[in-house]
């Protein structure tokens, strides 16, 4: 049987061999839940990086959309920030069709450590089915790579692995690692009133002094893109299907 584990942060990637295996890049607040978002929302393609320089190379080579973000603030001289709301129908630029070269603190690092699985792909709330579904149909090793906070271990990227390890219980192992465990416990105290539970985390009191209350509310929708799954393929991130 397959098993889910959880890697509570990309400096401890080391001690998991992603080689073989399917990694699910997760960065809850707010980078993943923005790829999705894009991707949902008509974006074709997202080129994750770790530099805002390379960001902005990016933008110039293919032409396309950047977005960066440092310590929660949108980054000068980029198109978008790391919201959410910027890739839907409404806000500042119409991102339909359009390719987005996105940098930000915590969660492009992540995926760019994570390169070395046999399949990487992007999860949030937003569509934590499509990320079962295709966990499912793989019967692979699964590896939860939380992006984090800064190398440190976060709360809500922790709680989406419980999540997740829940709704694979049935077929996969998520019992025999601790860190699933705790993942699953967490998920378990959370999941009567996620926003509550959350309010918590130190990521929101960031968010809530850069008055983004907004993007925590949306970015804990559950199952908002179903079917939405940001997978790598060479260079990019593109959706799957
Ligand atoms: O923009 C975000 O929400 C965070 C910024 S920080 O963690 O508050 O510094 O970046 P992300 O890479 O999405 O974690
Ligand atoms: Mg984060």
């Amino acid at each position: 049987m397959p098993s889910v584990d959880i890697c509570f942060s990309p400096e401890l990637l080391p001690l998991y061999d992603l080689r073989g295996k399917v990694a699910v890049v997760v960065d809850i607040l707010r980078a993943t839940s923005s790829i999705v978002t894009a991707l949902a929302n008509g974006v074709t393609h997202v080129f994750p990086v770790a530099e805002l320089a390379e960001c902005a190379a990016l933008g110039q080579q293919h032409g396309c959309l950047t977005a960066a973000e440092r310590d929660g603030r949108a980054a000068e001289g980029f198109d978008l920030g790391n919201s959410p709301f910027g890739y839907l129908p409404g806000g500042r630029l119409p991102v339909r069709g359009r390719a987005v070269a996105i940098s930000t603190t915590n969660g492009t690092l992540a995926l760019r450590r994570s390169l070395a699985a046999d399949a990487v792909v992007v999860g949030a709330f937003l569509n934590l089915q499509a990320v079962a579904d295709f966990a499912q149909a793989q019967q692979k090793d699964v590896v939860v790579v939380c992006a984090g906070w800064k190398g440190k271990f976060c709360l809500e990227d922790t709680v989406f692995g419980g999540a997740l390890a829940e709704r694979l219980a049935a077929t996969f192992d998520v019992t025999s690692s601790d860190d699933t465990l705790a993942a699953l416990h967490l998920w378990q105290q959370a999941r009567p009133d996620l926003h509550a539970y959350l309010l918590q985390s130190s990521h929101v009191r960031r968010l809530n002094s850069l008055e983004a209350n907004k993007d925590f509310d949306f970015c804990l929708r559950l199952d908002e893109y179903p079917t939405t799954l940001p997978v790598w393929q060479d260079d990019r991130l593109v959706a799957a299907g």
